[in-house]
């Protein structure tokens, strides 16, 4: 499920959703600027649910999906990300979305999918338009470990389900 446009209130100050019309085109930017390392929110309000292209993998079971419920629905995929979902704590409470680098205001957030997802419900074309951009994105099943290795964050059930599909360990630097 995803806030519509009609009547939109923010669910966070320092964000906004920029809607545009068109199937999927509307993302979630930051008002403010951020630090590398810097908390952006604690995710709050969200349900357990099947998976969709509106969820997001917490962990390595068919099972494992939450909805967001909020405007973090709108954070598209980048090949070359500014943030990062980090649903690895056992602690659910301790779920968060982190920046990866220096973000300014006014930028649009985006988080590489397969840093979560296995097996995407709904595949796409990536527009992200960087230099190392994937192409197709499906989820991690359908990238190779060097693709994942060169990305600054992948959670824990990804580099466990690719340890088991290749038979060897990602080295993160
Ligand atoms: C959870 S939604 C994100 C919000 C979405 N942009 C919208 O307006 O509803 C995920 C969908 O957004 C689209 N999307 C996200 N990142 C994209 C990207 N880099 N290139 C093309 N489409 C993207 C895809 O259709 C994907 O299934």
């Amino acid at each position: 499920m995803k806030p519509s446009q009609k009547s939109y209130v923010p669910t966070h100050r320092d964000f906004v959703v920029e809607f545009v019309p068109g199937d999927y085109m509307s993302s979630l930017k930051t008002k403010r600027g951020f630090q590398g390392g810097d908390l952006l929110a604690r995710l709050e309000g969200f349900t357990k649910g099947p998976k969709a292209y509106t969820s997001v993998q917490c962990g390595r079971g068919a099972n494992d999906h939450i909805e967001l419920n909020t405007d973090l629905v709108y954070v598209n995929h980048s090949c070359e990300p500014n943030v990062a979902f980090d649903l690895s704590s056992p602690d659910t409470s301790n779920w968060h979305l982190r920046a990866l680098r220096r973000i300014e205001p006014g930028e649009t957030l985006t988080f590489f999918y397969p840093s979560t997802e296995w097996e995407m419900d709904q595949p796409f074309d990536c527009q992200c338009g960087t230099p190392s951009c994937l192409g197709t994105i499906q989820g991690a099943k359908f990238l190779t470990t060097n693709e994942l290795a060169a990305r600054q964050w992948v959670s824990p059930w990804i580099l466990e389900l690719v340890a088991e599909r290749d038979g060897c360990v990602i080295e993160k630097a």
